[in-house]
């Protein structure tokens, strides 16, 4: 089993731990925690500084064999220096790492096993994709000395990456999206075990994306370990089993995204008819030990799918009980105007992780007059998740 982990700033709640029973992806089941030599990514204290900035901060990472695995975080959070680290072009300043089983301090004894692809591909723009990876090949050895032996290695390559048809036509006449795959397409010629990819979406439209996303997900499937950064979440949480999300360095979460997303409350949004009883109605919900919220900004997370602003009550609690809680309004005499469940995705628990937007309890806060802030906070976790009756 590998187990996520969540450390938070102080100010993100609500993100740590594993509800009972979460499913796990099936190809990660009855795996353990790994070490140096099993995971296929394994660092302990892995730091860099540039000077007095420090770019990468302790981190301890695990990445299981055969996953396909997002590392995300924002501009400068330490993304490009850790695969950097990790592929031997620079040095850490503090820790230690293994790839493939191999110490990062010798990474001429893994780097023939790792394909990878950093700050985009860079080929000969006059000549063919198959020229460039013929010569490519040539290079670092692969395929041999003889000729014949090398063409097919590209012709497989070529042919993973879908681009047998035009593999011919001049690298310019190439699109974003085929000049992606023909990195990637380079980065597998080695035959490798683990392909890291910086960014391998940035830049591409949403066609690009998706043929993009079919062929890592076509990779990780053969067993292929794939480790690749990304700033599109939404991307991460449909193609990878596995996450690392570092912010200022330091490690936030690792494990499986179902882990990170099953461990964000699942929350009932609830808007009343009538402005004045919201905060009647987030009294009431409170009394029955949820934790309640009011925000007035309609949002990602506080959108209750009404085109006007009013005020949203947010009840903590699971789907299973918005029928309890319209009854519990309607006994008040309070119309819902509308009312949905909301389960954050992976960009929204993101966010909050990292600080980059406010919770819903500081958002009200910040409200004119802000006499109201949360209504049954401090509860017992299990009793706001359990639902009111
Ligand atoms: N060669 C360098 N010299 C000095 N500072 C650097 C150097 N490379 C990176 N940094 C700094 O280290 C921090 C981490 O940068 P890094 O490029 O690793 O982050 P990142 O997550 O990849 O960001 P981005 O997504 O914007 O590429 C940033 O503050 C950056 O300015």
């Amino acid at each position: 089993m590998t187990s996520g982990s969540v450390t938070e700033p102080t100010h993100a709640s609500n993100v740590a731990g594993r509800p009972r029973g979460a499913a796990r992806p099936p190809r990660l089941a009855g795996r353990s925690p790994e070490g140096p030599t099993e995971a296929a990514i394994w660092t302990h204290g892995l730091g860099k500084r540039y000077g007095d900035r420090v770019a990468v901060d302790h981190l301890d990472l695990q990445v299981p064999r055969g996953t396909l695995s997002g590392f995300v975080g924002p501009n400068g959070a330490g993304k490009s220096s850790t695969l950097r680290m990790l592929l031997g072009l620079i040095r850490p300043t503090a820790g230690q790492g293994y790839v493939l089983g191999a110490s990062i301090s010798h990474p001429a004894r893994y780097l023939g096993r790792v394909g990878a692809m950093i700050e985009g591909p860079t080929f000969h723009p006059g000549l063919s994709g198959r020229r460039n990876l013929d010569q490519l090949a040539l290079l670092r050895g692969i395929g041999g000395r003889r000729r014949a032996d090398r063409a097919r290695r590209v012709g497989e390559v070529l042919a993973q990456v879908g681009l047998t048809e035009r593999a011919d036509d001049r690298f310019t006449a190439y699109s974003l999206g085929m000049k992606q795959r023909l990195g990637i397409a380079a980065a597998l010629l080695p035959d490798p075990s683990l392909l890291i990819l910086d960014e391998p979406t940035n830049g591409l439209d949403p066609a690009g994306i998706r043929e993009i996303r079919a062929l890592l997900g076509q990779l990780a499937s053969s067993g292929m370990t794939v480790f690749m950064s990304s700033h599109l979440l939404t991307e991460v949480e449909q193609i990878c089993d596995h996450l690392v999300m570092i912010n200022g360095g330091r490690m936030l979460f690792q494990g499986h995204v179902t882990d990170l997303l099953s461990a964000e409350d699942p929350r009932i949004l609830m808007v009343p008819e009538r402005d004045d009883d919201a905060r009647r109605l987030a009294g009431l919900l409170g009394e029955t030990g949820l934790r309640v919220e009011i925000d007035l900004c309609p949002g990602p997370s506080c959108d209750a799918g009404v085109g006007e602003r009013h005020p949203v009550v947010t009840a903590h609690a699971r789907e299973g009980v918005a029928a309890d809680l319209n009854r519990l309004a309607m006994r008040a005499g309070i119309t819902l105007r509308s009312l949905r469940t909301h389960r954050p995705n992976l960009e929204e628990t993101f966010l909050r992780v990292t600080g980059e937007i406010d919770g819903d309890l500081v958002r009200f806060g910040r409200t004119p007059d802000g006499s109201v802030p949360a209504v049954g906070a401090g509860l017992d976790p299990a009793q706001s998740r359990g639902g009111a009756t």
